[in-house]
């Protein structure tokens, strides 16, 4: 089939490469002339694992490519994906449809025969029916437009493997004729055995909302129990290990941190609270209001871990920070708890220096106060007190002796639980973990 994707962004690009791969021929959209001239050119713009040699075959191959004319898109494709960001709104707790409405209203006008537009982006409930409605309006004579919504449970850092071997794919159709469209442009998906849930846009539209609620709720509550551990001398680890083996809990999204954060998480929670209250159910307001509170609150709870481990308050101290993404994976420093940290021990005076794999570039774009290493080795020297807040595999696997000469003292909070903390300790560090005991 022939496909567009309009919005080349973190779900944009990896869907657009799937696509490709899946055999459907592809054109991905984009507002943005100097992204879609790197895509054009084989570059991938993100850090996502497996996505450049994707992007690379398929570019190639002519079955893949990019441009910034949606009316060469209306043209080429039958099927438009429209995976375009929803920020959140100025009043911080809605989204900002805008670039929804937009691009349908910038595609409305080159429609010259029937199509099916499938909505991926995450957006309040209501927006298939607007959407619908205003595409009603808008389209030419003759070009019957029908909307799908199939929200998107992609995470990044695993974005193709999770586009192409999703748990399961849910579309909310107006018509049979949309979902056979639907069933059409992922047969090669549902032959592997990916189940379709078939439901309708606005039930759609908030399983997206309620599924990434659930993930942010999750976090919340073992960071908050996280916090009893801590002050009961008890491990987190392990209580997590423990009631993970319940099927009806789970251990997947139960690790303590310093938060959630990134582009989704943060604002989805922010944005299904509103839409709780909005629709009167106060209930799920509270609870969410409550997950949304506690995460707030973590940089704050990190910061009291740092500087009880410092021995004194961080102001006047050298610190590093591994760590810039919101998580490993990523070069995605959208609400990044590890800068979150990082700027709070700023502005109470710390001299930072901030070292991450792939996120710098992006961090520095973002927080210019802080001072920043590329270098693993380069970012500790000197350093009071090293904070362990993004879990890349790289900082896992450094030797804890190796970097003894280097720092001023040898102390490290591991906000992760990522380390082999006993090895570090052999080797003369003093290191705190989240919600575990000072010396197990
Ligand atoms: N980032 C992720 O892993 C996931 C994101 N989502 C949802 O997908 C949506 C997109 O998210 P991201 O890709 O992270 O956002 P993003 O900000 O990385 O990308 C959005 C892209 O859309 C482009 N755009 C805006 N208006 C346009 C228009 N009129 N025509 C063509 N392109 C246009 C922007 O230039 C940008 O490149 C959001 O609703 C998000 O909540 C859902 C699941 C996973
Ligand atoms: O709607 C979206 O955009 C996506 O949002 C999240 O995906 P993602 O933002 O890539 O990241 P997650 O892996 O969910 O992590 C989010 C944040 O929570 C933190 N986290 C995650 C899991 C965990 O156990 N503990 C924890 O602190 C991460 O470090 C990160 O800061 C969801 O997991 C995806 O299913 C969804 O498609």
């Amino acid at each position: 089939m022939r496909v567009s994707v309009i919005g080349c962004g973190h779900l944009g690009i990896p869907h657009a490469a799937a696509m490709a791969e899946i055999g459907h021929e592809v054109i991905g959209v984009d507002l943005d002339q100097a992204k879609i001239n790197r895509l054009n050119a084989g570059e991938c713009p993100i850090y996502e694992e497996g996505l450049p040699a994707l992007l690379a075959t398929h570019t190639a191959s002519g079955r893949l490519r990019f441009t910034t004319d949606l009316a060469e898109a209306a043209a080429f494709a039958d099927v438009h994906f429209l995976a375009v960001g929803t920020p959140i709104d100025a009043d911080g707790r809605s989204y900002d449809t805008g670039q929804v409405f937009g691009a349908a209203r910038a595609l409305a006008p080159h429609l010259t025969r029937p199509c099916v537009i499938i909505g991926k982006s995450t957006v309040t409930v209501g927006t298939t029916r607007d959407l619908a409605a205003l595409l009603a309006r808008l389209a030419p004579a003759g070009t019957d437009v029908e909307v799908v919504w199939n929200p998107e449970f992609l995470r990044e850092g695993h974005a193709i493997e999770d586009t192409l071997r999703p748990d399961r794919i849910v579309v909310g159709v107006p018509s049979p004729h949309a979902e056979d469209v639907v069933r059409e442009v992922y047969a090669p998906l549902l032959h592997n055995q990916i189940p379709l849930f078939v439901t309708d846009p606005a039930t759609a539209e908030l399983i997206k909302g309620a599924a990434n609620a659930y993930l942010g709720m999750k976090i919340s509550f073992i960071n908050g129990v996280a916090d009893m551990c801590t002050a009961a001398g008890a491990d987190v680890h392990q209580l997590t290990e423990a009631i993970g083996l319940d099927p009806r809990i789970g251990r997947g999204g139960l690790n303590a941190g310093p938060g959630y954060g990134g582009g989704c998480l943060p604002k989805d929670v922010r944005a299904f609270t509103a839409s709780a209250q909005s629709l009167g159910a106060l209930d799920a307001a509270t609870l969410l209001r409550a997950a949304e509170q506690v995460n707030e609150s973590r940089p704050t709870a990190a910061l009291a871990l740092i500087e009880q481990t410092l021995g004194r308050p961080v102001a006047g101290s050298r610190v590093t920070v591994w760590g810039a993404s919101f998580k490993a994976g990523t070069d995605d420093v959208r609400e990044s708890p590890a800068l979150a940290v990082a700027a709070l021990m700023h502005q109470r005076g710390a001299t930072v220096t901030v070292h991450d794999p792939h996120a710098v570039p992006t961090a520095l774009v973002r927080h210019p106060e802080l001072d920043y290493a590329e270098d693993l080795e380069e970012s500790v020297k000197g350093a009071e007190l090293i904070v362990l807040a993004t879990e890349w595999p790289q900082f896992r696997d450094t030797d804890p002796k190796a970097l003894s000469s280097l720092v001023d003292q040898p102390l490290l909070v591991d906000l992760r639980n990522l380390l082999n903390a006993d090895a570090w300790r052999t080797a003369g560090w003093t290191v705190r973990q989240l919600g575990r005991p000072a010396q197990p």
